[in-house]
């Protein structure tokens, strides 16, 4: 499904602040797989996911999506097929918009189109049932400027809008870090089902070790730009945060 070959990005190459961040990184994804990552600071994993959607050119390997090489694709161009979550809850909406006209703009991604244009009629019904399903209640709030959504309500709405249209692949990089543990376990739970339904692959990366183990099929384990650990089937659900901890010890 997605195949890194040999991926390098090194940032200010051949001066005194040369940083590898990505080393000569190899790993193939299966459709379907939900894997977290998991790394000390600066281990990579974000820049990680810079390379695999285009946010950052890599040095040298390729990246082949679907069987097609996107290592030189522009970002924009990926981000028809790839979602995208951040940390930060103001990131990926228009604040400024409507929930439904957020909605609108995502389910029109890909497609040539101006905003009246791109929220139909018949697209009212299917934004208040796809809203009604996170149940938080946003159903009731289509007409809201989402600025004024809380944090968890964003990062929820995010996630509805980075999957409106399925992607190929969602990338999540510490998307419920900014939330308290009950409304993160919420957003948590709605990116399972999601993913589930929608058999999307995807890579969330995170520092909570027990969400890393609790969600998805595989974790990997960065350090210095590599993958160090792959933990999968009998291995992964032997695996305890404890055991976790001590993989970092290693590393
Ligand atoms: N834009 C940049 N310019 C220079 N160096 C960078 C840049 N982005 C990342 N780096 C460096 O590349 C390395 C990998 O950084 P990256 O952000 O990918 O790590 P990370 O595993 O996501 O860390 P964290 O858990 O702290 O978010 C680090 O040494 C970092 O300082």
């Amino acid at each position: 499904m997605l195949d890194l070959n040999d991926v390098c990005v090194t940032f200010y190459p051949n001066t005194s602040n040369e940083r590898i961040a990505l080393d000569h990184l190899s790993f193939h994804i299966d459709d379907g797989d939900f894997i977290s990552v998991l790394g000390t600071n600066g281990a990579g994993k974000s820049t990680l996911l810079n390379a695999i959607s285009g946010t950052l050119e890599c040095d040298a390997g390729e990246i082949i999506l679907d069987g097609q090489d996107i290592t030189y694709a522009p970002e924009y161009k990926r981000a028809r097929v790839i979602g995208r979550l951040f940390q930060d809850p103001m990131k990926g909406t228009a604040p400024h918009m409507t929930i439904e006209e957020n909605l609108g703009l995502a389910y029109s991604r890909g497609k040539r189109t101006t905003l009246s244009k791109a929220i139909k009629k018949g697209d009212r019904k299917f934004f208040l049932e796809q809203l009604a399903s996170l149940g938080l209640g946003l159903e009731e709030r289509i007409t809201t400027n989402v600025g004024l959504l809380s944090g968890g309500q964003r990062q929820a709405l995010t996630l509805l809008m980075a999957t409106i249209v399925t992607p190929k692949l969602l990338l999540l990089d510490e998307h419920t870090a900014a939330l308290d543990p009950k409304t993160a376990k919420q957003v948590m739970d709605i990116t399972e089902r999601m993913v589930k339904e929608h058999h999307i692959t995807t890579l969330m990366i995170t520092h909570n070790m027990k969400q890393a183990l609790e969600y998805g099929n595989k974790t990997i384990i960065l350090n210095e730009g590599k993958i160090v650990k792959v933990l999968e089937g009998e291995e992964r659900r032997q695996t305890s945060v404890d055991d976790l901890l001590n993989m970092y010890d290693f590393v």
